[in-house]
């Protein structure tokens, strides 16, 4: 029990049905795999890859999607105006300042936290550019299930590749000076010192032969089995 579950006002409350029940039921063990990198580096692509491959193998598994996410959970603040009035989307909107950020994975984590409780393989892929965040998710997981459930994957493409790829063509704008606190131009990104998977994922090969690197260490490490 931490400090939160010992307020008076806010009673935790056990479930009837169990993490474990929940789990036999699903035939598998609920786990958080957490994509981090630049944008541009591959993160949803690789993510929606293996989420389709582990799908194929019958797992249950559920994909939390940086900018999807972006659109409701922790949506902007100008996306929240038009109907919750200006202060509320100033006191609740993110951006990408530090804070923001900060405030931007705690959710994710939380949720992250709960779809894993639930049995689910989540799978998420944000930016996470600090290490301090993904630290907390991590103990976030781990503690309410068990160490090994947070599996952190860390999409190592260089900048030079992601910056050739834009996509969405942020790159040139973050460079025009148009977009502020972009991550890897103008704001860091704080590689994982000890990620779990470390994907050097610019050596040409395509987004399913990395997912498939993934779904083996997966396998090695007892996530998931193909039965
Ligand atoms: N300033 C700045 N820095 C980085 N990224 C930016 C920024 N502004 C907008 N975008 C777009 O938002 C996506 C990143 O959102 P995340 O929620 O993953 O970011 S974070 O984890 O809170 O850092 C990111 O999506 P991906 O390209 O899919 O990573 C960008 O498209
Ligand atoms: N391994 C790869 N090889 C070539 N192109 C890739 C690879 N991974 C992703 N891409 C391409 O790079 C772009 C950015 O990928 P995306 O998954 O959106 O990155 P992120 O989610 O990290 O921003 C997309 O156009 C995608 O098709």
């Amino acid at each position: 029990m931490d400090e939160l579950h010992h307020r008076p006002q806010i009673v935790w409350h056990d479930h009837a049905v169990s993490r474990e029940d929940r789990q036999r039921v699903l035939g598998q063990r609920g786990c958080v795999i957490w994509f981090t990198g630049l944008s541009g580096c591959g993160k949803s692509t690789i993510a929606n890859a293996l989420d389709q491959q582990l799908l194929e193998r019958g797992a249950k598994t559920f994909l939390l999607d940086g900018d999807n996410i972006r659109h409701g959970l922790c949506a902007p603040p100008d996306r929240l105006a038009a109907d919750h009035g200006d202060s509320f989307a100033k006191r609740f909107g993110l951006g990408f300042g530090p804070e923001d950020r900060e405030e931007n994975i705690r959710r994710i984590g939380s949720v992250a936290q709960l779809f894993a409780a639930a049995g689910l393989i989540t799978l998420s892929a944000f930016v996470s550019p600090y290490t301090r965040d993904r630290q907390r998710v991590r103990e976030l997981v781990e503690g309410s299930g068990q160490a090994g459930d947070f599996i952190e994957v860390f999409v190592d493409t260089p900048l030079e590749i992601c910056e050739q790829r834009d996509p969405k063509g942020l790159y040139k704008k973050a460079r025009a000076g148009e977009i502020p606190n972009f991550t890897g131009i103008s704001d860091p990104y704080e590689p994982p010192p000890h990620p779990e998977i470390h994907l050097a994922a610019g050596d040409g090969r395509t987004p399913p032969q990395l997912a498939e690197q993934i779904l083996n260490e997966l396998q090695h490490r007892g996530i998931f089995s193909v039965s």
